[in-house]
């Protein structure tokens, strides 16, 4: 670690004259090398002295005397140091949570890899396993400064296999005859599955097709016996634990809501439990209409103080034909792939996603693509080319995130799969970056040369594409138009000026989202005193949001987070920032606080 004459800052910044001090692999730890040794990555490390060093010491005392600290998380820190602003990843990471990744140094590994939000899938495992989860991440963001956020998501109705008599997958073969029931039976009881919902034939008839996870084996009913049926295997295949049944008569799906609440007695159990723990997000599975969204969501907001988001999974029939308005009425939308296959045909996966993340766009509300993303790595070390693909193609449509279930749950190469994620975000975003760039220089010619020519010159070129962008936007609810206008305007000008950030400052994280909507080129640093906005924000596009103690004068705090920032050698002499406002001091009423400027960094 470091030695006598290091000088050891805040948050594990370490400005040290040996460059092959050795450090636990811990991203917070930063060396910065001193002068008279070769300075590791020069454009973002701007402490080469000990009087700069000390002056930073003078701004850290500053900080807490006023009051002002920054709270960036160490792996959004390290990545900046590494990489530049541009080079900040802007897809964010869920990874599910299972027995091969629950561990203390698995989860540090994960949040380590850039895992933004750990997700509990309620469906499996204990209560006490999941709160020793849940405060196992809370260890870590305290203790080694990460900010990953908690999301629970519910079990909700379905209907599924629970018992086929063996442990793991069993074969069907050809014309095999099977029992379905919901009797529960003791030991191995070949060709006979328990289902988990007395009701679940309801409406079935002689004849209809019983489908398994939508395609992995079919069978054709042949005999009703109370509730019970009796079926022959007409597609073989493997039923696996878990397993989901589907009907189809004449090739179409059979849409039963057999009476069940979206969320039943044990998912409002977990729900209380997720509140009590003080999760960032519940993600409500089955959602078949937007009156339980707001349902959900009314009681959560009447059960906490902090800012708990709803998120509605998009995953069967009825939730596709009414998604707009459960778009409306959610914090934010899963595209829960696996489920979504059960209903409908594989083949339209792809362009409902499209669909579906236009649209959340479009109503300003983040989007997680979810499942099978890499699932041959829950056997294998590297994917197939075609799950490659395949983030790429949800990073290319702008998701605000993608999502690992079996692949960090369960596999062995969790850290892995969530590498791949990355590299292959970050690649993919260049990639659209530059197309943009393409396509913008299609249009007008950038005349001026210095930073107030091109201000001047962007002004008048985004009150015109604002034009654009009113039609486009008419359907969204009214009360988002002038503001929406505002931060379309400061994105473009984000874009088109080629700023090195976006600093906005925000309460409820509102208009940070609105600039992420935009996914403008520069990362956008949300500054928020409101810890539940922070992990809120975690989701979304291109945001990184920083906890920062603001006083009401908010000149004084944007020039003191912005020399936090110089000080801290994240930032250098001529970046160019685009300062958003949205935090209007408590005795002033009119909105005529919001306000966007370009600082240059001096
Ligand atoms: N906490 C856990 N304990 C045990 N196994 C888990 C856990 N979480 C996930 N898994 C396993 O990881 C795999 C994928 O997990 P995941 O929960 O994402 O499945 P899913 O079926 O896509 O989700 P959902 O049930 O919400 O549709 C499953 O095979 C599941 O058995
Ligand atoms: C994630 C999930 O619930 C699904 O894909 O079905
Ligand atoms: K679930
Ligand atoms: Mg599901």
């Amino acid at each position: 670690m470091a030695v006598a004459s290091d000088l050891v800052l805040s948050r594990g910044l370490i400005i040290t004259k040996n460059p092959s001090i050795s450090f636990k692999s811990h991203v917070s730890v930063t060396p910065i090398l001193s002068k008279g040794c070769q300075t590791v990555k020069p454009k973002y490390c701007n402490l080469r002295t000990k009087a700069q060093a000390a002056e930073v010491q003078v701004l850290i005392d500053q900080e807490n005397k006023h009051g002002l600290s920054l709270g960036f998380d160490a792996v959004s820190e390290g990545e900046l140091r590494e990489k530049g602003f541009l080079g900040l990843r802007k897809t964010k990471m869920v990874c599910t949570i299972g027995p091969a990744c629950c561990s203390m140094e698995d989860l540090e590994k994960l949040a380590m890899g850039g895992m933004n939000v750990a997700r509990l899938n309620m469906c499996h495992n204990t209560r006490e396993w999941h709160l020793d989860v849940i405060r196992k991440i809370k260890q870590l963001n305290h203790e080694k400064l990460f900010c990953v956020s908690v999301m629970i998501d519910t079990e909700g109705s379905q209907i599924h296999v629970v018992d086929h008599g063996e442990p793991n997958s069993v074969k069907v073969e050809e014309d095999s005859i099977w029992l379905f029931t919901a009797i529960k039976f003791e030991g191995s009881r070949p060709f006979t599955v328990k289902a988990n919902y007395a009701g679940f034939s309801e409406g079935i008839e002689v004849g209809d097709e019983l489908v398994i996870d939508g395609g992995m084996a079919s069978f054709e009913v042949i005999e009703k016996v109370g509730n019970d049926l009796r079926c022959k295997c007409t597609d073989p295949g493997v039923f696996l634990p878990r397993a989901k049944l589907s009907f189809r008569r004449n090739g179409i799906l059979v849409e039963r809501n057999h009476g069940l609440p979206t969320l039943s007695k044990k998912d409002w159990d977990d729900i209380e439990f997720g509140i009590a723990e003080g999760v960032d997000f519940i993600a409500m599975s089955f959602v078949c209409d937007a009156d339980s969204v707001r349902h959900l969501k009314k009681y959560v907001s009447g059960k906490s103080s902090r800012s708990i988001k709803v998120l509605a999974k998009i995953e069967n029939l009825e939730s596709l034909q009414k998604f707009e308005e459960i778009v409306e009425a959610s914090d934010g939308i899963m595209v829960a792939r696996g489920d979504l296959g059960v209903d409908i045909p594989l083949e339209q996966i792809p362009t409902v996603q499209e669909i579906i993340i236009h649209v959340c766009r479009q109503l300003n509300k983040p989007v997680i693509v979810a499942s099978q993303l890499l699932e041959s790595m829950v056997e294998y070390p590297t994917p197939t080319r075609a799950e490659v693909a395949d983030v790429s193609e949800a990073v290319r449509q702008y998701a605000d995130a993608l999502m690992l279930s079996g692949e960090s749950a369960i596999g062995p190469f969790g850290q892995k799969a969530v590498s791949v994620l990355q590299m292959a975000s970050s690649r993919m975003e260049l990639w659209s970056r530059e197309e943009n760039r393409q396509s913008a220089l299609c249009g007008q010619r950038q005349l001026g040369e210095s930073l107030h020519d091109r201000i001047a010159e962007q002004i008048c070129n985004c009150a015109v594409d604002m034009g654009g962008y009113l039609l486009l936007f008419l359907s969204i609810p009214d009360h988002l138009n002038s503001a929406l206008l505002d931060f379309i305007y400061a994105s473009k000008l984000a874009n088109n000026l080629g700023v090195d950030a976006i600093f906005v400052y925000t309460k409820h994280g509102h208009m940070a989202s609105l600039l992420s909507r935009n996914r403008p080129n520069p990362p956008i640093f949300a500054f928020t005193n409101d810890d539940s906005t922070r992990m809120a924000l975690n989701l979304q596009w291109g945001v990184i949001p920083v906890l920062v103690n603001l006083s009401d004068d908010m000149e004084t705090n944007i020039a003191k987070t912005i020399d936090l920032i110089k000080m801290k050698g994240m930032v250098k002499y001529g970046d160019a920032v685009l300062v958003v406002l949205d935090l209007t001091p408590a005795h002033v009423t009119s909105t005529a606080f919001q306000s966007i400027q370009v600082k240059t960094i001096v």
